[in-house]
């Protein structure tokens, strides 16, 4: 079962009247979080692979939550043990023409959504958080990772014989800088957490990020005015989604012409086979 789920303070709020409405894969729980702040929860198991659904889940999940101005931070978390996200759904890249495109689609529509956020997000990450995983986080304004030296964030794509599309190796070049991006992008290299964090790929580890992304939010974010740190990302972010709106048509039609090529395909499908081998060798 899919399921992204919201968690949220108030059970009278905007954001759970019209969850309730979308989608049945749709399932929101209410805890207590402080107000304002908003925990989105991925729950897509095994893996947290991002398929054409999840995509959309989240995208709607997200959307709905920029309409409600009550919640200035977005804590984006999962609650599969050791993992944040595999990445995309790498079945997604083996079907029909016109499947691809929906799927590419909604994946640039969550680059959107949670790189274009006037909210101030954090991302909590337990796990690993490979390629698109990475994207996920690079989109948040704020990293919290666990120091469990299991975990591994990075842009592996170049092991799975892909690259990664321009506007998410720009994403990696803003944060780590352009010759420690360009290393990682063309090595595929995947980092533990204390590489991770002497890169600049993410901001803290921590034990429990969830605990630690919640008392950043409540005693330190919130501190700062609203308008100001939404401003203070519009200066940051607002040229490259301008320019990333322009490119959507030609990013579509590269992503859709590079995975189709049959050496690219091959590539895949041994990828999955080494999944799969490895799986069975547990
Ligand atoms: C030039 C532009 C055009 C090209 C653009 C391309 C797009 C580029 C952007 C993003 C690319 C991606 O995101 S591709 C995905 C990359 N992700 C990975 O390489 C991660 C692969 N997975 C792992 O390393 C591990 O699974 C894990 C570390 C995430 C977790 O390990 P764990 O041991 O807990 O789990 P298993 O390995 O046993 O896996 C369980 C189960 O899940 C399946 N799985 C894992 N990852 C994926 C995935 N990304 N997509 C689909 N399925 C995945 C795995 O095969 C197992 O499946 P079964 O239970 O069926 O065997």
């Amino acid at each position: 079962m899919i399921r992204s789920a919201l968690s949220y303070p108030s059970k009278k709020n905007l954001v759970l009247q019209c969850l309730r409405r979308m989608s049945s894969l749709v399932s929101t729980s209410v805890s207590e979080v402080h107000p304002g702040v908003a925990h989105v929860t991925m729950h897509s198991p095994p893996v947290n692979s991002l398929s054409l659904s999840f995509c959309q889940e989240l995208s709607q999940n997200l959307q709905v939550i920029h309409k409600d101005k009550s919640i200035d931070i977005i804590l984006l978390q999962s609650d599969i043990p050791g993992i944040f996200s595999a990445g995309l759904d790498i079945k997604e890249f083996t079907q029909p023409k016109e499947r691809l495109m929906e799927f590419w689609t909604a994946f640039q529509q969550l680059y959107i959504d949670l790189y274009g956020a006037s909210q101030t997000t954090i991302a909590c990450m337990e796990g690993s958080a490979p390629a698109a995983g990475c994207m996920l986080a690079l989109s948040c304004d704020y990293r919290v990772m666990t120091s469990n030296t299991k975990a591994k964030i990075g842009l592996n794509e170049s092991l799975l014989g892909i690259a990664a599309p321009p506007w998410l190796a720009q994403q990696m070049m803003d944060t780590v800088g352009s010759r420690v991006a360009e290393l990682s992008l063309w090595r595929g290299t995947l980092y533990a957490p204390e590489q991770a964090l002497a890169i600049g790929l993410v901001d803290e580890l921590h034990e429990n990020p969830r605990e630690r992304a919640l008392e950043l939010a409540v005693a330190e974010f919130q501190k700062i005015p609203r308008q100001a740190r939404a401003a203070s990302k519009t200066l940051t972010r607002q040229k490259r989604l301008k320019h990333f709106h322009q490119e959507r048509q030609a990013d579509l039609e590269h992503f859709v012409n590079f995975i189709t090529q049959d050496a690219v395909q091959t590539q895949l499908r041994g990828y999955l086979q080494q999944l799969a081998a490895k799986k069975n060798k547990k």
